[in-house]
């Protein structure tokens, strides 16, 4: 349910119902929904009739196709052929074919003579996404677990389903592409009883492709997903579990509603920052704006370029990509900064204002708890990886007969990268991963920079573990010399801790043949044109205005946690 409010707020609320519902007008303004032949009150829809569930899945398994059935079997759009990822709405998703951004979206159906209202937020499966996921079930009571029937259970359906089962959501397993000739549903579903202990008789078998058995999965969302506890009568109480903005109309919320009701021209509070909203408009679908949320930097390097992608494709924006970073902490022992920052321990997410060492009694890093599942023959070569990124093993157990699932505690700045690309390339693409936040350690760290004739190169500056600084140096540099075009004059690249210079490149300059028109033998003459040339490159070199091009940067950063 959407509602908009004021100049800035615009709530969805999932939870329960709004005052002011103009279905008709949104099924205009997003072109994909069909008019609602009579206006649903919402005010008296009753609660134990609503139900709030999620999609989760490993990515590819086939929740947004499964979204579209859902939302076709409720005459929520016309069946029609086209009928793709409809939910799936930004343009790079249709152009990867993945969702980036969870999506909601509220069906009507009917069911033993009562008519239901069921919100459907379709959740992204990349690992890179995962955060989309965890705030989508927070508005949720139940969830649908699609697996793969040729594919069975991948790490991020194992990370999905305890986010579900700690948030002690109802999870119905459904068991998707029954369609496919390699499809083994049988040990998907035996897989499911020795992972997740749900009895194999509560998986659901359909072809989402095909339809096939679709409808068995509304019919459980009613009867195995409980009703919102949602008490009207009390003062309001929402959950702002998504956000977005218009320029015409300012921000968008998504809110799942806990207590109360919230109507057109209701004054509301944000408990967050205490600033006062007043509600112009209320509905039940979700709009096609773009959200503003500001990112905990990016997840991964394709959650880098997907959004690099959407600011360039939605608002014309030219990009600027930094060295993806995560929050470092350091325990300060010098008096001047812990007065200076009025604390002790600070968190440091821009490596530039990294404290020396001489200031800081010890630096601490992120750690993620991964969990890798792979067919067994991979498990030595994924091994040596999470070795080479630091991890320390913790699980390792066989989920049937070839596949095994490994549990690492990995720091957060060696997978951040491009671990996900790495793991997929050397399992040719069968592994899967997913990780959950686990804290933070002691870690040795430095800073080095990167200077290119002796200029810092800001988008480079990275924090790097002691031991990994002089690979990660010499990697960068020779990435660098690979990528940056050739100048009139020689560039030297260099990476360097504090005054220390740990590893160097040179790109060579393009020699302009200066005496190709001196015919003859003059030899002075040419000795004197070839000084000139000479003297011109030192200058040059020194006021040489290098231009860094931007697909030199993610070549860079594709590469740099690798060695
Ligand atoms: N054969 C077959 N293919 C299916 C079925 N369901 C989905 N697919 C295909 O599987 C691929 C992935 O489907 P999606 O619905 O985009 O998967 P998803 O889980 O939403 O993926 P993300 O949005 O990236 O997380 C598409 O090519 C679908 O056509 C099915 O029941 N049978």
């Amino acid at each position: 349910m959407w509602v908009r409010a004021g100049r800035t707020l615009r709530p969805w609320a999932a939870g329960a119902h709004a005052a002011a519902v103009e279905p008709q007008a949104a099924s205009r303004a997003y072109g994909v929904v069909t008019e609602f032949k009579e206006k649903p009150d919402m005010s008296k829809f009753p609660v134990e009739d609503i139900r709030n569930f999620s999609i989760i899945a490993h990515v590819d398994h086939g929740k947004s196709t499964l979204a579209d059935r859902l939302l076709e079997l409720t005459g929520t759009i016309d069946k029609t052929k086209n009928n793709k990822q409809v939910l799936d709405k930004l343009q790079v998703e249709r152009e990867r074919g993945i969702t980036v951004k969870a999506q909601t979206a509220s069906l009507f159906y009917n069911f033993e003579g009562k008519r239901y209202l069921l919100n459907l937020i379709d959740t992204p499966g990349h690992v890179d996404f995962s955060y989309e996921v965890s705030r989508s079930l927070s508005a949720c009571q139940g969830v649908l677990l699609v697996v793969d029937a040729n594919e069975g259970i991948q790490a991020q359906t194992v990370a999905n389903f305890f986010l579900a089962f700690e948030a002690q959501l109802s999870v119905i397993p459904v068991i998707n592409k029954i369609d496919l000739k390699n499809a083994d549903p049988k040990r998907v579903e035996k897989q499911i009883e020795k992972v997740f202990d749900i009895p194999g008789d509560e998986c659901i078998k359909i072809s989402a492709k095909l339809g096939t058995n679709v409808e068995s999965v509304l019919q459980a969302v009613i009867e195995r997903i409980p009703p919102p506890k949602v008490y009207r009568k009390n003062p309001l109480r929402a959950l702002v579990f998504d956000s977005t903005f218009d320029q015409y109309r300012g921000v968008i919320a998504n809110i799942a509603l806990f207590d109360g009701v919230v109507s057109k021209g209701d004054k509301i509070v944000s408990a967050h920052t205490k600033k006062t909203y007043e509600v112009n408009e209320v509905g039940i679908l979700n709009p096609n704006e773009q959200s503003t949320h500001k990112l905990l930097g990016f997840l991964g390097l394709l959650h880098m370029e997907v959004f690099n992608q959407r600011l360039e494709q939605e608002y014309n924006a030219s990009v600027i990509l930094t060295t993806p970073t995560v929050p470092y902490k350091a325990v300060l022992s010098s008096a001047k900064l812990i007065k200076e920052y009025k604390e002790k321990e600070i968190t440091v997410i821009n490596p530039a204002q990294f404290p020396d060492k001489s200031k800081v009694t010890e630096y601490l890093e992120p750690v993620v708890l991964g969990t890798v599942i792979t067919p067994d023959e991979y498990t030595g070569k994924i091994i040596a990886l999470c070795q080479a990124r630091r991890a320390v093993q913790k699980n390792m157990i066989f989920i049937d007969q070839n596949r095994v699932m490994l549990k690492y505690l990995f720091p957060l700045n060696e997978i951040v990268v491009d671990f996900y690309d790495s793991l997929k390339s050397l399992s040719s693409g069968y592994a899967s991963f997913d990780y959950e936040d686990a804290g933070y350690q002691a870690a040795e760290l430095v800073k080095m920079d990167i200077l290119l004739n002796g200029n810092f190169v800001e988008e480079l500056v990275t924090i790097v573990h002691k031991e990994k600084a002089y690979s990660v140096g010499k990697n960068i540099c020779e990435r660098l010399k690979d990528s940056l075009p050739r100048q009139l004059f020689e560039i030297a690249i260099q990476a360097v801790i504090g005054s220390k210079v740990i590893a160097r490149e040179t790109v060579k300059a393009y020699r302009k043949n200066v005496l190709a028109k001196c015919y003859g033998g003059d030899i002075t003459r040419k000795m004197k044109l070839l000084k000139r040339q000479t003297e011109g490159k030192k200058k040059l070199r020194k006021i040489g205005n290098i231009e860094v091009p931007k697909d030199a940067f993610i070549k860079v950063l594709k590469t740099q946690s690798n060695k």
